[in-house]
């Protein structure tokens, strides 16, 4: 009988202590900001005061993720200190997201790998086969070099091997397709920190390609690998993107630097963006730029300025250009013009999930001699996967 006691007390003990550890780390949330950090990275933290050495007289603030007004429905109130609770999203893990995302991608794009296989598996390729396989690549936006290029190859490996074995035509074409996507190119994406200074990324494109979704979503990717970010809201010619961009902030814990003055100048939230990170010791400053045509001179222009601005205070390490992959040949033009003006370092190609057009990949990257760095697969907030050539290339052909 007293065994079964002790026993009984044991076990209560334990599940107590389970409890209190579980209710630690629930309350815990995520790393612990460094230094001498005085930000508003935690729900309570004060909002810090701007200094006014900027180049414009409109300090942007910054806004707490508690601070904006569209707040989460499932907020709660802390009763011990009577403040609002923001949840925070616990973002998916990155590593193999293309896997994950596989089917979105294929579901697209099977006219393109599908359809290949099927022209190369028959038993007598003529001319009027390699016409159509030509012509499956170019509709792809594959780009008439490459196309060119892959054709000849694809012949000279039929020639030699045959194309009677299924599996054989597979692995011909998944070799050929790899060597086009070229897996040589850097297209590392988790940025590090300098030893004084954040890494800086500007994201630009013209309208509605999804700038501002894709820093959204990056934003949890980074916040994934246990980075302190903050958000730069400078698309101040969109009335609602920057509280679009604080929204996405928010539901990572992450802060966002915005004017309340509509049409504020878009290289001062920029600049104001990198003080504050610096200030804050933070690892990444995100700055969202206003969309804009690719044809218009003088936007093009402030772009030009938006960056210089920020060099006074730190480089910038990456220029991401998002280019919609449904907009084909015009997202070649885009690319162009952009490249001239800021030095694009990466390719965000997004909406990949609605278009069977994946070869659009191998011509920007050839255009540019920039690599596509990530891929959007879809409006949810995790449908944004680095892009790796092999993992691609497998989802077109399987
Ligand atoms: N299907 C799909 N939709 C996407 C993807 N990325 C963004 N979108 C959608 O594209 C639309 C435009 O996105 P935004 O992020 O507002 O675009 P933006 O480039 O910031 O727009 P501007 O500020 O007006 O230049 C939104 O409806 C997004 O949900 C994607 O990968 N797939």
């Amino acid at each position: 009988m007293s065994e079964q006691l002790n026993l009984i007390i044991v076990l209560v003990a334990v599940v107590a202590v389970i409890g209190i550890g579980a209710a630690f780390f629930l309350v815990r949330g995520r790393k612990a900001p460094k230094g001498t950090y005085t930000g508003p990275r935690d729900a309570n933290d004060p909002a810090p005061t701007l200094t006014t050495d900027a180049p414009s007289t409109e300090a942007p603030e910054v806004v707490a993720p508690t601070e904006t007004a569209e707040a989460p429905a499932t907020d709660v109130v802390d009763e011990t200190v009577g403040k609002v609770v923001v949840p925070v999203d616990v973002p998916e893990p990155v590593q193999g997201r293309l896997a994950r995302l596989r089917a979105r991608l294929s579901k697209s794009n099977n006219v393109l790998g599908k359809g290949l296989l099927a022209l190369l598996s028959q038993d007598k390729i003529d001319e009027d086969v390699w016409d159509e396989i030509e012509e499956t690549l170019l509709l792809a936006d594959l780009g008439t070099e490459p196309t060119l290029e892959l054709v000849d190859a694809l012949r000279e490996r039929v020639k030699v091997e045959g194309s009677r074995d299924p599996q054989r035509v597979h692995d011909m074409l998944r070799e050929e397709l790899i060597k086009l996507v070229d897996p040589s190119m850097d297209r590392s994406f988790i940025p590090v920190r300098h030893a004084d200074r954040p890494n800086v990324i500007m994201v630009v494109g013209v309208n509605g390609v999804g700038k501002t979704t894709t820093i959204g979503k990056m934003a949890r990717v980074l916040v994934a690998e246990n980075k302190d970010v903050i958000l730069g809201a400078a698309d101040t010619f969109r009335a609602a993107a920057a509280e679009q961009l604080a929204t996405w902030g928010d539901r990572v814990g992450v802060p966002t630097v915005k004017s309340d003055v509509d049409g504020a100048d878009p290289a001062s939230v920029a600049f104001e963006a990198v003080k504050a990170g610096i200030e804050q010791e933070v690892d990444i400053v995100m700055i969202d730029t206003a969309g804009r045509l690719q044809n218009k001179v003088g936007l093009m222009d402030e772009l030009g300025k938006i960056k210089r601005v920020i060099e006074k205070k730190a480089t910038v390490d990456e220029v991401l250009l998002v280019l919609d992959a449904t907009t084909g040949q015009n997202g070649l033009n885009q690319a162009k013009v952009f490249s001239e003006v800021v030095n694009v370092t990466g390719i965000v190609l997004t909406k990949l999930d609605g278009t069977a057009k994946g070869g659009i990949v191998v011509a920007i990257q050839r255009q540019l001699g920039v690599p596509v760095k990530l891929v959007g697969l879809g409006e949810g907030p995790d449908d944004l996967a680095p892009f790796d050539a092999a993992a691609f290339v497998d989802a077109l052909l399987d």
